[in-house]
């Protein structure tokens, strides 16, 4: 089992915090903190792993996935519209433990390539998905991390978020042989996050709830009892 999976599985709460400089509407979610500062809290409350958005709609770039890496041991998924095989060398290089595949974004010959480019560097492929559709062509889904959105990426997650596509197509999920089903996206109150690992997925992943909490150790502990 992956670094990054064995990271999901084995924390003590089920909850994927994510590092994001600013919302899609280009309001700043850290404010005058400090992203290391923020990864290094997250660790302190109990996460296992930690997402770092590094593309530029949301404010973040290569040099706060390498700072981040470089200071917080925890594996790391990157979070950027990813296309290209160099690129996953250079997710690599920089350190991080999991690189996310947009299952929208991608033609399934592509993605098959670049799940499979992944796996022989040693990443975990999380896989972002939408649909049923999406769902089916997941290659190698035991070895892949697969995510339902619950928002729309087409409209740069600037829409509502729909959490009961997370809970609808949590059965399509389990069904590929995928350990580890993710919801994100949306999530912003400890409660829904409960709601949907009672329903089954072995982690949330939340960037701007806990962003925006003005006490982010609380929200998590509210979770850290959820049964999975
Ligand atoms: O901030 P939220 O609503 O908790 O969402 C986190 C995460 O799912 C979101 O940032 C995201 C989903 N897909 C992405 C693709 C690229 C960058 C970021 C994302």
């Amino acid at each position: 089992m992956s670094r990054f999976i064995q990271a999901v599985l084995g924390a003590s709460i089920p909850v994927i915090p994510e590092v994001k400089v600013r919302a899609a509407d280009g309001v700043s979610l850290v404010g005058e903190r400090s992203p290391v500062a923020i990864a290094a809290a997250y660790k302190e409350a109990g996460a296992g792993c930690l997402s770092v958005v590094t593309g530029r709609w949301f404010g973040g770039d290569l040099r706060l996935l390498a700072d981040i890496t470089a200071r917080c041991d925890l594996p790391v998924l990157q979070k950027d519209f990813l296309t290209r095989e160099a690129q996953l060398d250079q997710a690599c290089e920089l350190g991080a433990a999991a690189v996310l595949l947009t299952a929208a974004l991608l033609p399934r010959r592509v993605l098959a390539t670049l799940v499979d480019k992944a796996l022989v560097l040693g990443l975990t492929p999380f896989v972002e998905v939408v649909s049923e559709a999406e769902i089916a062509a997941v290659p190698h889904a035991s070895d892949c991390v697969i995510a339902v959105n619950n928002k729309d990426i087409q409209v740069r997650e600037q829409g509502p978020a729909d959490l009961s596509r997370s809970e609808r197509l949590l059965p399509a999920v389990q069904a590929t042989g995928c350990r580890v089903p993710v919801s994100a996206s949306g999530i912003d109150h400890p409660a829904q996050a409960t709601r949907l690992v009672r329903a089954g997925f072995a982690a949330v992943l939340v960037g701007t709830g806990l962003l925006r909490s003005p006490d982010p150790a609380t929200w998590l502990s509210r979770l850290s009892g959820a049964p999975r």
